[in-house]
């Protein structure tokens, strides 16, 4: 059966009032994040400290930062690329190319920094200028998207998404109308998805630890976990960057505000939150607990990493000997699911392992507060609502395969619990 398009495609999010609502609600939940991580209390439940005028949040120079950043990002994203892959069948039966550069993008601004650096540059004064560094992010997310909806108003409607054009202007501004925007082959939201905000996220931690440095003499071994564990989940983002182009963001969802801030602004300054956090307060962390939080990153990645590869190999090649031996289920479709190995243990082991990881990166922070459990919460709303859509997308696509494989494997991220 064909989905439903247009007006008559069932919303998500709450519809036009949920859309609205969380556009207000998330930046305000990220400069609430932002204030409480640098004021004495760090209560993530209780008021802000204060009210933040215009002049502490507006900064020209932090808008020219953020433009200068973006603009250094597309110059490298525009390099040769080691290798180019080509997305799924679009409607029309085209298929589009992705530069695969994204590493050596991580690896290039490394090295430019660390000539910065080597040249005076003050990394550490970055950690001064996150409020208004996220005003511009955000300012730069809502006027990007007014561009991207713009812009939808005048492509064919086989190049719209097939969620976000319900005719509705302020669900559709949220979702996003249009599927792949691209000005020639600069395909922005796969641009936008893992190297602006998931570089800036790496880059904000590292400014963070210099300025404790700065202040104490030397990094704390909690700055040290955080900045590490978080650097091996956006290198490795980047090192599979291919795998991107099999998500639900670049196959299904249009490029709105939702994903437009999500990945120039909430990204890197609420993933940064820890990093925030232990610079204000730091925290003593023995050696022996330091290890068993290594453990448990390395426990949660091994999961990750081992059922994401296990998939993505699986749909490359099936008959590869690395999966060949895998029981399947067939389907409708010619394409089979896998029901053993990591993706018949739960539904969703590669959301377990993230999970986990996502402990790892709060744990040394200890237990004092709340604040830095903001992710680990936040992250288990969005992988919940995040596992159900994808759900509803494999019963549309797959049928009673899919019911087979529920039935299989009943539960759908955490053994035995959910
Ligand atoms: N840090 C963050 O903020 C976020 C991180 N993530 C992470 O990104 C990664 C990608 O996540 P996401 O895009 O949500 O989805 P997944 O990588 O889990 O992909 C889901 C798709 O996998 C295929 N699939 C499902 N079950 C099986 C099976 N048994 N056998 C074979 N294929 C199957 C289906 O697609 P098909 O059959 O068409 O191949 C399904 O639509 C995850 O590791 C997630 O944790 C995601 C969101 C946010
Ligand atoms: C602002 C809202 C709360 C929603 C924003 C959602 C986005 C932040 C996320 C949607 C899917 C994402 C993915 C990643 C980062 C976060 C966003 C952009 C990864 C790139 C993280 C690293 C993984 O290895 C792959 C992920 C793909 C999906």
């Amino acid at each position: 059966m064909a989905p439903l398009q247009g007006s008559r495609a069932p919303t998500e999010f709450g519809g036009p009032l949920g859309a609205a609502a969380l556009m207000l609600l998330l930046p305000a939940t990220m400069f609430h994040l932002l204030l409480v991580a640098r004021s004495g209390s760090a209560r993530l439940l209780g008021p802000p400290p204060y009210l933040p005028g215009l002049e502490a949040l507006w900064s020209p120079w932090a808008l020219l930062l953020c433009l200068t950043w973006l603009g250094l990002q597309a110059a490298l994203y525009l390099l040769p690329a080691r290798k180019v892959a080509e997305g799924q069948e679009l409607k029309d039966k085209s298929r589009l190319r992705y530069p695969i550069n994204g590493f050596q993008a991580l690896v290039l601004t490394a090295l430019l920094l660390g000539l910065g650096m080597s040249a005076g540059l003050p990394l550490g004064a970055l950690s001064e200028m996150l409020l208004p560094l996220a005003f511009a992010a955000t300012l730069i997310a809502f006027i990007f998207s007014l561009l991207l909806y713009l812009k939808s108003l005048v492509v064919p409607a086989f190049a719209l998404a097939p969620g976000g054009n319900s005719g509705n202007p302020i669900y559709d501004f949220f979702l996003g109308r249009e599927l792949n925007p691209r000005i020639c082959s600069f395909d922005f939201k796969y641009f936008c998805e893992l190297r602006p905000g998931l570089i800036g996220w790496v880059l904000i931690n590292l400014a963070l630890m210099m300025q404790e440095a700065e202040l104490r003499g030397s990094p704390s071994l909690a700055m040290w976990l955080v900045n590490g564990f978080q650097l091996l989940y956006v290198g490795d983002a980047l090192w599979h960057e291919e795998a991107v182009l099999t998500t639900m963001d670049i196959i299904r969802d249009g490029f709105g505000f939702m994903l437009a801030f999500g990945d120039l602004a909430w990204v890197p300054f609420t993933y940064s939150l820890q990093a925030q956090f232990l610079l204000y307060h730091p925290q003593p962390l023995g050696l022996p607990m330091a290890l068993v939080i290594c453990l448990i990153n390395a426990v949660g990645y091994y999961i990750f990493r081992g059922a994401n590869s296990q998939k993505n190999t699986f749909r490359k090649n099936p008959s590869d000997p690395r999966v060949a031996d895998l029981e399947t289920i067939s389907t409708a479709t010619g394409r089979q699911l896998l029901v053993s190995g990591w993706w018949g243990m739960v539904r969703h082991p590669n959301y377990l392992g993230d999970l986990i990881m996502a402990l790892a990166w709060s744990l040394p922070c200890g237990v004092s507060h709340l604040l830095p459990y903001f992710y680990l919460l936040y992250f288990t709303a969005l992988l919940v609502h995040r596992e159900a859509r994808d759900e509803q997308q494999c019963l549309q696509k797959y049928g009673l395969a899919w019911h087979e494989y529920c039935r299989r494997v009943p539960y759908r991220i955490m053994p035995y619990i959910y």
